[in-house]
């Protein structure tokens, strides 16, 4: 029996008069990858940003176990702890070591022992292949190396889901895969990801539910033999040859 996470229902989003989500709807299963893939400008990373409200929805909900986070009365501090945002930029503090940064925002958000979050924040790393950086700054890190902590920095803070948002986009070529293969760890275990990427293999082979967004629609949805063997809109077909071809 699967339990539902997220219900989103007709979710809308502009900036000043443009509508950038028109009506998005879709859920999210507990351990599900849900991939979001689409062309440039269609909204994937607003609508990502709506679900962990760095931007503010402009109509719809956004149920969550059950309740509405667009609710005045809902606990969002309990919400923001719940949902990891892994970014194309890293979003790390420079002036900490690795080790630091995965320890602190478990100590300050969560209120762990420094015991306990100094333990998690070692396996987390050595899970991503960076436990000989633990007392590196991130200025002394590449690209890669950084996303990897970012993850690990994410995964410490025990997520009920992750999000990520292009978090390949800004590297080099040769980083790409290490930080995919730490993507595709967490799967084991049984970590739920909505995820915004252009790395089409990585997608097919990851996800279980595949959104295509156009125009600030979800203009067609499927598992990844239905998007990738057998996409009905003509829209989808232009979009994956493009990026099949590359
Ligand atoms: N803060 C903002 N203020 C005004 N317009 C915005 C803002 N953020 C996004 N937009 C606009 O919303 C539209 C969707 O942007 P968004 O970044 O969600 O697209 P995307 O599908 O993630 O694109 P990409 O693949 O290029 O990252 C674009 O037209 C963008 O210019």
């Amino acid at each position: 029996m699967t339990e539902q996470l997220f219900e989103i229902k007709n979710l809308k989003k502009s900036f000043g008069n443009h509508l950038v989500l028109k009506d998005i709807s879709f859920n999210v299963e507990k351990e599900e990858i849900i991939s979001i893939i689409g062309s440039s400008g269609s909204g994937k990373s607003t609508l990502l940003r709506c679900l962990n409200l760095l931007e503010d929805p402009t109509d719809g909900e956004i149920i969550y176990q059950g309740n509405n986070i667009l609710d005045p009365n809902f606990d969002l501090n309990h919400y923001r702890a719940k949902v990891g945002m892994v970014f194309q930029s890293f979003n790390l503090f420079n002036n900490l070591t690795v080790l630091n940064n995965c320890i602190v925002p478990q100590e300050t958000v969560l209120k762990r022992d420094h015991e306990l979050a100094k333990t998690t924040a070692i396996q987390n790393l050595e899970s991503v292949g960076m436990e000989q950086f633990l007392e590196a700054k991130p200025s002394q890190l590449s690209g890669g190396q950084k996303q990897r902590v970012a993850i690990a920095r994410a995964v410490s803070m025990d997520p009920d889901v992750l999000l990520f948002d292009e978090p390949t986009s800004a590297l080099d070529p040769e980083m790409v895969d290490d930080v995919l293969n730490a993507m595709k760890k967490l799967t084991e275990i049984g970590l739920t990801m909505i995820i915004v990427s252009h790395e089409m293999q990585f997608v097919r082979d990851i996800s279980n539910e595949i959104l295509f967004m156009d125009e600030g629609v979800i203009l067609e949805h499927g598992n990844p033999h239905e998007i990738f063997e057998n996409p009905k809109e003509a829209r989808t077909q232009d979009f994956l040859k493009r990026y099949l071809n590359r």
